[in-house]
């Protein structure tokens, strides 16, 4: 994490505060935040990634939420503080990742499936040829992709067994990060609120980007029943309050997938804002304004966020499958580096990449290529090439991933990118950054708060109390904490980026005849 610290709540005076719940893809952590904005606490949890074969990846749901209660429990401990002080909670998470549970008895059916989890393609394939890629992307936005929440529903429902039966019958619920921990924290069986807001939703590949509401004929051509799905609210207003625990009784009050809540705490609030967050993945997200933008290039269109009635705000995405987590596979299975901050000194040991360009297509490529096919390859090798030109050519990727994505933004949106506001746990490596200012050839600016994930539901959960009373308010609170210039001649920019694209090309078409 960057520029966190945890300091007393003395310092920031008696609050009141806001807390937020960042229920991420590696972790969970929960942050406490006074009424400028400032971190007050701090607490966070790893969970295990589960990989039961090539290609798949789970969450066990049950020990996420165990971590969720530790993390709150820590942060308004070290914050030194009670219930009384903390006006409403805010909840952010993982997009995509799938959970069906029993309500009865509050278990899981399975582990998660997890938004990078590609067992579902052969299923999107069969989707595509029977029901159609237009239908799909027309009404809620979205490319038929193994990424999205609905055709992981669907396969639970086909591979669990019996569970098509109780689904039907009413007893199995189905969410994504925010509802299960929301259910969870308002008495899960015990009167839980089985809810979700409009930017999760509108990842499911289920929800009508017009209409805001599950799409019936979609969710009839997938086999899903109704009955399994959570009520679709705006991503700030108070869905209930906390049934038990160190915050009981106090108003859970915003959800957003956590790239969106990103560019709420970013305060992208006007139309051609724009921010892209590097943690597991990067997304890029710019806010189009209260209508949805097409996108001819690979993007998607999605639902940035809705304030209790007003209009809802919608957004153009570029997601990135693989960035951070291409560090913690040098970190874990290769062993190249001990820790993830070690790979900035690794990589500034040599002047370039010797040659080498490293395309990381683990799970395939998405935007703005959408590709289940491609996977990941290290192009240019000679007997030159060293551990520390990996190193590099590991960040370049990221740097010309996010230029592929902004490329595909102008196109679509027509905006050209004057700077990039940037956030998350890859934004402490200044190599990186710098990296990403030459790719783009413009300025990256990183605010004050890089936790801007937690900050954005924080935010959203604040306007629904009154805590805040608007966003000008909040746009009051951003300060620039970092700024990188471009500095690399315009022909290395186009000779480096014309080989990245070459070696793009060479991840294509790895996968032939898929499960
Ligand atoms: N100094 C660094 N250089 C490059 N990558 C880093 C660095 N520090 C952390 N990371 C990467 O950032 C990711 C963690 O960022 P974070 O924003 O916490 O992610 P998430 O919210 O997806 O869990 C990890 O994948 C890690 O490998
Ligand atoms: O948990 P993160 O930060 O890796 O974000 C994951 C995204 O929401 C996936 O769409």
């Amino acid at each position: 994490m960057t520029d966190t610290h945890t300091t007393s709540a003395s310092s920031h005076g008696q609050g009141p505060f806001i807390a937020a719940i960042d229920q991420g893809t590696t972790s969970s952590r929960c942050i406490v935040f006074d009424r400028d904005g400032r971190i007050v606490s701090v607490d966070q949890k790893e969970h295990e990634q589960i990989f039961p074969k090539p290609g798949w990846v789970e969450h066990d749901a049950t020990e996420i939420w165990e971590n969720v209660q530790e993390v709150v429990t820590g942060a308004i401990t070290k914050a030194g503080i009670t219930a009384a002080d903390v006006k409403a909670i805010g909840i952010t998470n993982q997009r995509e990742t799938t959970l069906l549970w029993d309500k009865n008895t509050g278990e899981p059916v399975h582990n998660a499936l997890v938004w990078q989890d590609t067992r579902t393609d052969a299923l999107c394939r069969e989707l595509g040829r029977n029901v159609g890629q237009d239908r799909f992307r027309r009404e809620t936005g979205l490319p038929l992709a193994s990424y999205f929440a609905g055709p992981k529903i669907r396969w639970l429902l086909d591979h669990v067994e019996g569970l098509r039966e109780r689904a039907e019958a009413g007893d199995i619920l189905f969410g994504t990060m925010d509802s299960w921990v929301i259910w969870n924290l308002t008495g899960g069986v015990n009167g839980g609120v089985h809810v979700t807001d409009v930017t999760n939703a509108s990842r499911t590949l289920l929800m009508n980007l017009h209409t805001l509401d599950w799409d019936q004929k979609i969710l009839s051509s997938m086999e899903i029943p109704a009955a399994v799905l959570p009520r679709i609210r705006s991503s700030a207003e108070v869905y209930g309050h906390t049934a038990e625990g160190i915050l009981a009784g106090v108003p859970v009050a915003s959800a957003l997938g956590d790239q969106q809540a990103a560019l709420f705490g970013q305060t992208c609030y006007a139309e051609g804002e724009a921010k892209s967050t590097y943690g597991t993945g990067t997304f890029l997200l710019m806010n189009t304004g209260d209508k949805p933008v097409n996108s001819y290039n690979g993007l998607l269109t999605t639902v940035g966020y809705r304030i209790g009635d007003e209009k809802p705000v919608y957004a153009l995405e570029g997601s990135i499958a693989v960035t951070g987590s291409l560090v913690q596979w040098m970190r874990d299975q290769m062993g190249l580096i001990n820790s993830a901050a070690e790979i900035e000194t690794l990589a500034s040991s040599v002047e370039d990449n010797g040659g080498a360009y490293f395309v990381p297509a683990f799970s395939g490529l998405f935007a703005p290529y959408w590709r289940s096919d491609a996977r990941g390859v290290i192009a240019g090798l000679t007997r030159y090439v060293t551990k520390a030109h990996i190193a590099r050519a590991v960040l370049e990727a990221t740097a010309w991933q996010t230029r592929e994505i902004v490329d595909a933004m102008t196109k679509d949106s027509g905006v050209e990118l004057t700077a990039l506001k940037v956030d998350g746990g890859m934004t402490s490596n200044n190599l990186l950054m710098q990296t990403l200012s030459d790719a783009l050839d413009a300025p990256v600016v990183r605010p004050m708060v890089a936790e801007t994930t937690c900050l954005g539901a924080a935010y959203a959960a604040g306007l629904a109390v009154g805590f805040w009373p608007d966003t000008d308010a909040l746009r009051a609170n951003w300060r620039r904490a970092a700024e990188w210039t471009p500095r690399m001649d315009a022909d290395v920019r186009d000779r480096e980026y014309k080989n990245w694209l070459k070696a793009v090309q060479r991840t294509m078409g790895w996968i032939e005849d898929e499960e």
